[in-house]
């Protein structure tokens, strides 16, 4: 079977990043705009109800654009914006989050895509939550790096264009961040999490990091039974692996240029403190290779068809 795709953004970062995972498939015919047409709205339009599944790697604005030109019933679309992800009428598209969620993407006609961070902060949370082992209205604390291609064209040419850029750059002080509202959402929890983002003078992965003070939990869970948990969570994932916590060392370039995300339950097993611990590229699991897996998913292909495992 061949299914016809376009990506609307192609020429963005993310877009690049799904052309190269889908280039050279039998079973994907990709449906593509030379560059003087691929901001025109009427050829985006009849690409957009054309193609069986759309991908869209647009800002926010452009992809809620994007979805009001589609005006047939069978075209299915998978957004990696953030216009979608909090909304009612949209699948999200994480599909090793809840048990059942695979299904829900394969049936689905509207999926969104994670975002980077949230990707990282809800596979070391959700399952704990899930359990009971970490209170629903615990206050929790996101301390993450990114490489700097996670903030797009633009940020890619902040950095390799500066004098002088800087190593790593604090950045939302104002903690109101665009991706708090999703990690509330999707890890089902009270109160929106802390979220401390650093943006990194490296081109492309990132640490996502949750530290819990286990030993103030109603459960005082020790650090293996959270290990264990993640563990089971992930049991027969593909791209999610659950990683030694005693490892003396992690580093953003750890699972930088695949589509792998990995989780670490670090910590000291004496006081009761963890550090869990992701790392993943944002624009593998993050972004690219989430949207590619939610296609491969939707159009009933191997799920990790095209992905660097
Ligand atoms: N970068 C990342 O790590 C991640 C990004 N995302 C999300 O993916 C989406 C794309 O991000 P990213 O690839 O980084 O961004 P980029 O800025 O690199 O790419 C966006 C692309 O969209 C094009 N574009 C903008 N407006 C329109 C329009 N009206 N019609 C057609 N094309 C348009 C741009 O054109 P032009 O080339 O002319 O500027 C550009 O090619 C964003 O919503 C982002 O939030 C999600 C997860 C991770
Ligand atoms: C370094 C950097 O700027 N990162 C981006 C997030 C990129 C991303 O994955 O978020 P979306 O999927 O929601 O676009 C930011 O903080 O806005």
């Amino acid at each position: 079977m061949t299914v016809s795709v376009f990506i609307d953004g192609a020429e963005g970062t993310t877009g690049l990043e799904i052309r190269e995972r889908l280039a050279g498939r039998g079973d994907i015919a990709l449906i593509q705009l030379d560059d003087a047409r691929r901001k025109d709205l009427d050829a985006r339009r009849q690409a957009l109800n054309d193609a069986d599944f759309v991908i869209l790697c647009l800002p926010d604005d452009a992809a809620r654009e994007a979805v009001a030109l589609i005006d047939n019933d069978r075209t299915r679309v998978i957004d990696a914006s953030t216009a979608h992800r909090t909304g009612d009428g949209w699948t999200y598209g994480f599909a090793e989050l809840e048990p059942g969620q695979a299904a829900a993407i394969a049936e689905a006609r509207r999926v969104s895509n994670p975002g980077c961070y949230p990707t990282g902060f809800l596979a070391l949370v959700r399952p704990l939550v899930r359990a009971g082992l970490v209170p629903v209205d615990w206050p929790l604390t996101v301390n993450a790096v990114s490489g700097y291609s996670g903030g797009g064209k633009s940020m890619i040419a902040e950095f390799e264009h500066a004098a002088a850029p800087p190593a790593a750059r604090p950045y939302a002080l104002g903690l109101a961040h665009k991706h708090v509202a999703e990690m509330q959402k999707h890890a089902r929890i009270e109160h929106p999490p802390l979220f401390a983002p650093s943006v990194a003078n490296t081109y492309r992965g990132m640490i996502v990091e949750v530290p819990l003070p286990l030993h103030a939990f109603s459960r005082r869970p020790g650090l293996h039974v959270c290990e264990a948990v993640l563990g089971e969570a992930y049991r027969d994932c593909a791209l999610i692996t659950l990683a030694d916590g005693d490892a003396k060392t992690v580093a953003i370039e750890d699972d930088a240029g695949s589509d792998r995300l990995t989780i670490r339950v670090c910590g000291n097993p004496d006081t009761g403190q963890a550090r869990l611990i992701a790392t993943l590229d944002n624009l593998g699991k993050g972004a690219a290779g989430a949207a590619v897996q939610n296609l491969n998913i939707m159009a009933g292909f191997d799920p990790v068809a095209g992905l660097t495992v």
